[in-house]
């Protein structure tokens, strides 16, 4: 993991795997090693998470995103239970817990998946303000974790397609959270410059 930079604000962050077959034990979760792993590489700020690994079960999934809102995590991402099939009640549980909802992620993240598979318009993810907490859903297939998040760079790491991540910090600024701040090689967060502060010096 990279070696956040001290003077950032130490933040919380709740993941959340929703996998029916990964919680009873069928197979080993692959959806909360993935979102542990590109959130440190992506952060600067020191990060605690709270992870969660649950059933497609709508009163246990927003009873999951309600309690990691109430123990103080600003941001909260969950992975599967988005599609089409009978079981997947993610994008519900999540819209159950909203004070308001925020299209553009769901919107973005459909836009990205496009450019890796047809079957990306089955995805019914959602994000939502609960407080000053933002609740984004992602697939649940665990390389899609990274794709809807950072979004498609060429050959050369230039941003074909802006990942969703790129509006989270600013989002979280707006909503009184603490100042999210990232590793521009992996997701270069977008502040209009009157609410962009100085680089943090590292030590
Ligand atoms: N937590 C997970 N860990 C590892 N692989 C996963 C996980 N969640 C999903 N996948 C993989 O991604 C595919 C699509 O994810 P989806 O959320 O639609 O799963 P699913 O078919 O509803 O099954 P389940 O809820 O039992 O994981 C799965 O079939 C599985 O191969
Ligand atoms: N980037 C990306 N997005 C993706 C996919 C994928 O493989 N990669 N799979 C799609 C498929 S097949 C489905 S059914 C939906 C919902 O997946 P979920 O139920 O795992 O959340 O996500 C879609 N979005």
């Amino acid at each position: 993991m990279t070696e956040p930079t001290t003077n950032c604000a130490a933040v919380r962050i709740g993941i959340v795997s929703i996998s029916d077959r990964a919680s009873s034990g069928v197979y080993a979760d692959q959806g909360l090693p993935a979102l542990q792993d590109w959130l440190g590489r992506a952060l600067r700020n020191p990060v605690t998470f709270e992870s969660r690994l649950i059933p497609d079960e709508q009163a246990q999934i927003s009873q999951a995103l309600v309690e990691l809102v109430d123990v103080g995590c600003c941001l909260v991402l969950t992975t599967g239970g988005t599609g089409p099939a009978l079981r997947d009640v993610t994008p519900e549980a999540t819209l159950a817990i909203a004070d308001k909802e925020m299209p553009g992620f769901g919107e973005q993240m459909r836009q990205i998946s496009l450019r890796f598979v047809p079957t990306a318009i089955l995805s019914r993810q959602v994000a939502v303000i609960r407080g000053q907490s933002l609740v984004i859903n992602l697939p649940g297939q665990p390389k899609a974790i990274a794709q809807t998040l950072e979004g498609l760079k060429d050959a050369d790491g230039q941003t074909l397609v802006p990942g969703i991540f790129a509006a989270v910090p600013y989002c979280i600024d707006l909503i009184g959270g603490p100042y999210l701040e990232t590793h521009a090689e992996v997701c270069a967060a977008f502040r209009p410059k009157s609410a962009q502060r100085p680089a943090p010096t590292a030590g």
